[in-house]
C-alpha cells in the first residue's frame, strides 16, 4: 500500500547514505528539504524530495494523500532506556524525598528498587503486561516509536524470567519495535545483603545461562555504582553476558564516577547510560570508543542532581544521545518531548542536536539505526507529524506540551494499541 505525505513546510533529517550515528558538529548539520514530499510503500521510506520533483503520474496508484501543509515531518523518537514494566508507582518516597530524604538514603531504608521488586513478585504477569501496554501508548502519543525495556524489579531467578516474558510479549505485540534487556544486577536483595558473592553467582551461573537459553534478551545492563554493583562485580557479570551473546548498556556514573565507563566500554558496551558525574578519563575513554553516551535528563530533573555534560560530550566531538530512563523511582515520565525539553533548556542542546540525540543516536543505542532514526529510503516510517510550526524549536520551547500533529507508525496514524 502507498501514501503520499505532501507539502511538507520542512522534512527534517534526510540522509543520502545513511550512517550509524552522528557525533559533535555533525549533531548540528542535518539536511532539511522545505517544501517536500513522501512516499511510503508498505510501511517503508520509498522516496522523498522537493514538491517541484513530484509529478501527476507519481499519485498513480496511492491510496491516501495527506496534505502536510504548514507541517514538519520528522523522524519519529526512539527512547533508548526505560524500565517500562513495573508493579507500583512509589509517590510515597517522592514524598520523602519533599521532606528532605535522599534517593541514596531512601534505597538504604530498603526502599527504591527493593521496593518495587517486593510489589513486583506478587504481581500477575497478565496485570504486569497491561499497564506496561497502557504506559507504551502514552509514550507514542508523545512521538515514541523505538523503545528499551529493561528488567531489574525481580532480583530472583523467578521473577526476573517473569519479567523479561512480559517485555518479550510487549516486543511481540507492539507495533514499534522493542529490544529487552536483562538487569538482574540492580540492587543487592535482602537475603543477600551479608552474602553479595553469592548473588553474583546466582546472576552469572544461574539467572544469565537461563535468559539465552529461552532467548528472553538482547542486552545486559548492570547498576555500577557505590552501594549496588562495584568495578569488579560489574566486570565478572559484564563477561558473563557477552559469553552468553548479550551485549552491555550499562548504568554508570549516575552518583559516582570510578572507572565503570572504561569497563563497559572493554566489554563492547554499546551505551553507557546516566553520566551524570564524569571524570576526565572517562570523556578520553569514549572518544576511544564507538558506545554511544546515553543522557537521561528527566531523572536529573526529578531527583535534583546534576545534569549529564551533554553540551561538554559534543564539543569534545562526541556522539550524544538521549532517552527517559521511565521507571517508578527515579523518573516517572516516558515523554520524550519533555525529554527534548530539559536537553535544550538545562543541558543546552540545539533543537536540532536534541533531536538527533532523541532520534539516529537513540537508534544506534537500541542497536535498530538501520531501520530508524532518520528519513532515509528503505527505513521504517516511523515519523512524528508537527503542528503548523516555524521552525523546530517550537516543539522543546513548548516545554510540558504535545506539539504533535500526529505519530505515523509503520506508515499508519497511531490512534490506539490493539487489545
Ligand atoms: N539507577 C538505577 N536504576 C533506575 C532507577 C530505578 C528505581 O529507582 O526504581 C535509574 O536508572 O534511575
Ligand atoms: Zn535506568
Amino acid at each position: 500500500m502507498k501514501r503520499l505525505l505532501i507539502n511538507i513546510k520542512k522534512l527534517v533529517h534526510v540522509e543520502d547514505q545513511p550512517v550509524p550515528y552522528l557525533r559533535g558538529a555533525e549533531m548540528n548539520q542535518v539536511k532539511e528539504i522545505a517544501n517536500a514530499f513522501l512516499e511510503i510503500e508498505d510501511g517503508k521510506i520509498a522516496r522523498f524530495g522537493e514538491m517541484s520533483d513530484l509529478h501527476g503520474g507519481d499519485i498513480a496508484g496511492v491510496a491516501e494523500v495527506l496534505d502536510c501543509e504548514g507541517k514538519w515531518v520528522i523522524p519519529g523518537l526512539v527512547d533508548s532506556h526505560t524500565h517500562l514494566v513495573f508493579a507500583e508507582p512509589r509517590a510515597q518516597e517522592f514524598e520523602d524525598r519533599i521532606h528532605g530524604l535522599t534517593y541514596e538514603e531512601i534505597a538504604a531504608r530498603g526502599g527504591g528498587i527493593l521496593n518495587s521488586a517486593a510489589k513486583l513478585a506478587d504481581k500477575p504477569e497478565e496485570d504486569l503486561y497491561d499497564e506496561a501496554m497502557t504506559r507504551l501508548e502514552e509514550m507514542i502519543h508523545t512521538g515514541t516509536t523505538g523503545v528499551e525495556i529493561k528488567s531489574g524489579y525481580g532480583l530472583t531467578t523467578e521473577a526476573e524470567l517473569k519479567m523479561l516474558r512480559v517485555a518479550q510479549r510487549i516486543k511481540r505485540m507492539s507495533p514499534i519495535p522493542v529490544r529487552v534487556t536483562f538487569l538482574g544486577a540492580h540492587a543487592f536483595p535482602p537475603e543477600y545483603k551479608e552474602n553479595k558473592e553469592g548473588y553474583i553467582d546466582l546472576i552469572i551461573n544461574e539467572m544469565i545461562p537461563a535468559v539465552a537459553r529461552e532467548e528472553l534478551a538482547d542486552y545486559i545492563d548492570v547498576f555500577c555504582e557505590k552501594g549496588y554493583f562495584d568495578l569488579e562485580q560489574t566486570d565478572r557479570i559484564l563477561a558473563a553476558g557477552v559469553k552468553h551473546g548479550l551485549r552491555p548498556k550499562v548504568h554508570v556514573n549516575q552518583f559516582n564516577a570510578f572507572g565503570g565507563i572504561e569497563t563497559s566500554i572493554n566489554h563492547g558496551a554499546l551505551s553507557v547510560d546516566h553520566l551524570e558525574v564524569m571524570n576526565p578519563e572517562d570523556f578520553d575513554a569514549l572518544l576511544k570508543s564507538e558506545c554511544m553516551p546515553v543522557a537521561l535528563p528527566s531523572c536529573s530533573f526529578f531527583l535534583s542532581i546534576p545534569y549529564t555534560p551533554g553540551r561538554e560530550l559534543i564539543d569534545k566531538g562526541l556522539p550524544l544521545a538521549l532517552a527517559t530512563d521511565y521507571n517508578p523511582g527515579s523518573t516517572p515520565s516516558g515523554n520524550l518531548l519533555f525529554v527534548w525539553s530539559l536537553a535544550c533548556i538545562i543541558m543546552k542542546l540545539t533543537p536540532t542536536e536534541a533531536l538527533v540525540a532523541l532520534t539516529h543516536n537513540a537508534a544506534f543505542a537500541l542497536g535498530l539505526e538501520k531501520e530508524m532514526g532518520s528519513i532515509a529510503v528503505g527505513k521504517r516510517a516511523n515519523l512524528i507529524i508537527s503542528e503548523d510550526m516555524n521552525s523546530l524549536g517550537h516543539i522543546p520551547y513548548h516545554f510540558g506540551r504535545n506539539s504533535l500533529d500526529r505519530v505515523i507508525i509503520n506508515g499508519t496514524d497511531f490512534r490506539h494499541l490493539e487489545p
